[in-house]
């Protein structure tokens, strides 16, 4: 299951960035701010981005880190940490940001060691979602907080409609044109089985999170869970 997923990313690293733009109208880049904005880092912070990808919200955690901050980005597709690392080499030269190829539901780190955390897009995809979440728990020092983005199913009936229409008619329609259907096919089934907002909250109360709060973004077709620990 997990090579299954990791394969599926490392598939579609080549065209993942351009498609993002081209499918959420570039929205993707204002729910990631927001997101790393939740996470409520600042200067000089110790910082982890888990499930990485090509690095968009690493390089937003190092931005508001600074100089004095240290950032970790950790995803296990091989292929999307490359994409990471030259787009770091190429546009944040400066940065201070090690690249780790690491399954988070298993973290090469010591307990209590991070200040902020962000997840984009990856909890849907963890087969244990508790255990990832135990494992923010573990790595976030007291006090620290993480702020979770991904795909929600809205509870209103026609946005869900759009949302799935939207799904099948135009994600997956545009990535078949550029060779990897099946992978963005998978997007619609990942979020069927995907907790809705609340169900996340009270999984992450009872690992001992505390102000859980789902902020739903996006008419509710896309949220982000907020934890402190
Ligand atoms: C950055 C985004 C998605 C990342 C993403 C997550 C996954 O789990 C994948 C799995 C398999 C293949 C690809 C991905 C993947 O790219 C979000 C933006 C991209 C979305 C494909 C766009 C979806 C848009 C909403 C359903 C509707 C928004 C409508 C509005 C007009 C913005
Ligand atoms: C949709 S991408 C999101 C990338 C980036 N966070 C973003 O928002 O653009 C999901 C990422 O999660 C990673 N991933 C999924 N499960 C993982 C796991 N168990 N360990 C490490 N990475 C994982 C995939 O390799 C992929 O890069």
């Amino acid at each position: 299951m997990s090579n299954e997923i990791r394969d599926i990313f490392d598939r579609i690293a080549p065209v993942y960035d351009q498609l993002n733009d081209w499918l959420s109208l570039g929205q993707h880049r204002i729910w990631k701010e927001m997101t790393v904005k939740w996470s409520a880092v600042k200067p000089g912070d110790t910082c982890l981005d888990l499930c990485c990808g090509s690095g968009d919200l690493t390089f937003r955690l190092a931005r508001y880190a600074g100089v004095t901050g240290k950032v970790y980005g950790v995803d296990f597709s091989c292929n999307l940490l490359t994409v990471a690392k030259e787009r770091c080499h190429k546009y944040y030269p400066q940065a201070s940001i090690t690249w780790l190829e690491a399954d988070v539901l298993n973290l090469p780190f010591d307990d209590n060691q991070f200040d902020a955390i962000t997840m984009g897009y990856g909890l849907r995809n963890v087969k244990d979602i508790p255990l990832s979440l135990q494992e923010i728990y573990r790595v976030l020092k007291p006090g620290g907080k993480a702020a979770i983005l991904d795909f929600h199913k809205p509870s209103n009936a026609i946005l869900r409609t759009f949302q799935q229409w939207y799904l099948d008619n135009l994600v997956v329609p545009l990535a078949t044109n550029l060779g990897v259907k099946e992978e963005y096919a998978y997007i619609s089934p990942s979020l069927d089985r995907f907790p809705i907002g609340q169900e996340q909250v009270r999984i992450a109360q009872k690992i001992g999170f505390v102000n859980t709060i789902h902020y739903p973004i996006s008419n509710d077709m896309m949220g982000v869970l907020v934890v402190n620990k």
